[in-house]
C-alpha cells in the first residue's frame, strides 16, 4: 500500500471540510477525484501536502507506512509527494532554473544521493522542456511570473518530471488548458505512469479519459467519497450531474 488515509477529518479554522475520508491507493495507481465545487478536493491535496492553516481533528493517513502527518512539508517532498496546486505559485527573483536545480539537490540530498551536476541537470529539463513543448526562456525567468495559466500548468509538469516522485497529485492541472496544451499535460503524465509511483488527479473535465485510463474514480460530496467505481463513473457525471449523488 503507497498511501492510506483513515478516517480523516480536517477543519479550515473552526469549520469542518473534510469528514470521514477514507481513501487507499497502491503503486501503479491511477486515481481521479472528482465533485462539485467545495467539497474539499483542494483540502485533500493540501493536507497531503503538508500546507498550513488545516487543522487535523481525527484520523490518520499512512504514506509507505509512515505517519505523514508527522512529517514537515519538506520531508513529505523528500519522501516522494508532489503536489501541482490548483494555482501555481509565482516566486519573483528566482529563476525557474535555479528553482529546479535547488528542488532536485535537495531531493537528491534528502534522499543521501550525490548532487546532480548542472550540465547534466540542463540536459535533462532541456529534453524534458521539449517534450512539453515549453520555450527555453522560461527557464531564466522567474518562477511562473507573467507565465501564461497554460505556462504555469506545463510548469508544474516540467517539475514533476525533474522529481520523479512516488505520488503526483494534480489539481485541476487541466483547467484553463487549450485542447493543444491538455494533451501535452497528459502525456507528461503518461510518460511518468509506471508500476513505481500512483496519481491523483483532481478534475472536473470528462475529457480526461481520451488520455488517462485511471484505475478509479471517486466522487468526493460534501467532504467525503460518497461514490467510488470505474471511469464509467466520469461519463455518468457528464450525463446526470450530482444531483443523483446527493
Ligand atoms: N481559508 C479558508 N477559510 C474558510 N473556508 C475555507 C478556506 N479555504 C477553503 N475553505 C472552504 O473549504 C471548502 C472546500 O474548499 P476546497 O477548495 O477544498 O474545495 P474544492 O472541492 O477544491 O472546490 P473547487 O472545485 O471549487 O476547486 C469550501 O467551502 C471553501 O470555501
Amino acid at each position: 500500500m503507497l498511501l492510506s488515509i483513515q478516517n480523516l477529518n480536517v477543519n479550515i479554522q473552526e469549520t469542518s471540510i473534510l469528514k470521514k475520508f477514507n481513501l487507499e491507493i497502491n503503486f501503479g495507481e491511477i486515481h481521479i477525484i472528482m465533485g462539485p465545487n467545495g467539497s474539499g478536493k483542494s483540502t485533500l491535496s493540501s493536507v497531503i501536502s503538508g500546507q498550513q492553516n488545516y487543522i487535523v481533528t481525527n484520523g490518520k493517513i499512512l504514506f509507505k507506512g509512515k505517519d505523514l502527518l508527522s512529517l514537515k512539508p519538506e520531508e513529505r517532498a523528500g519522501e516522494g509527494i508532489f503536489v501541482a496546486l490548483q494555482y501555481p505559485v509565482e516566486i519573483p527573483g528566482i529563476s525557474n532554473q535555479l528553482f529546479l536545480y535547488s528542488a532536485v539537490n535537495a531531493l537528491r540530498k534528502y534522499r543521501k544521493q550525490p548532487p546532480i551536476d548542472r550540465f547534466t541537470f540542463l540536459n535533462s529539463v532541456q529534453e524534458k522542456m521539449k517534450l512539453l513543448k515549453m520555450p527555453e526562456d522560461l527557464l531564466s525567468r522567474s518562477v511562473n511570473v507573467g507565465f501564461s495559466g497554460g505556462e504555469k500548468k506545463r510548469n508544474d509538469i516540467l517539475q514533476m518530471m525533474m522529481l520523479e516522485p512516488i505520488l503526483c497529485i494534480l489539481d485541476e492541472t487541466d483547467s484553463g488548458l487549450d485542447i493543444d496544451a491538455i494533451k501535452i499535460v497528459y502525456n507528461g503524465l503518461n510518460f511518468l505512469r509506471n508500476k513505481t509511483r500512483a496519481f491523483i488527479i483532481i478534475t472536473h473535465y470528462e475529457r480526461i479519459l481520451e488520455y488517462i485510463k485511471p484505475d478509479y474514480v471517486h466522487i468526493l460530496y460534501k467532504g467525503h467519497i460518497r461514490k467510488s467505481g470505474d471511469l464509467t463513473l466520469v461519463t455518468k457525471l457528464e450525463e446526470k450531474g450530482y444531483g443523483w449523488i446527493c
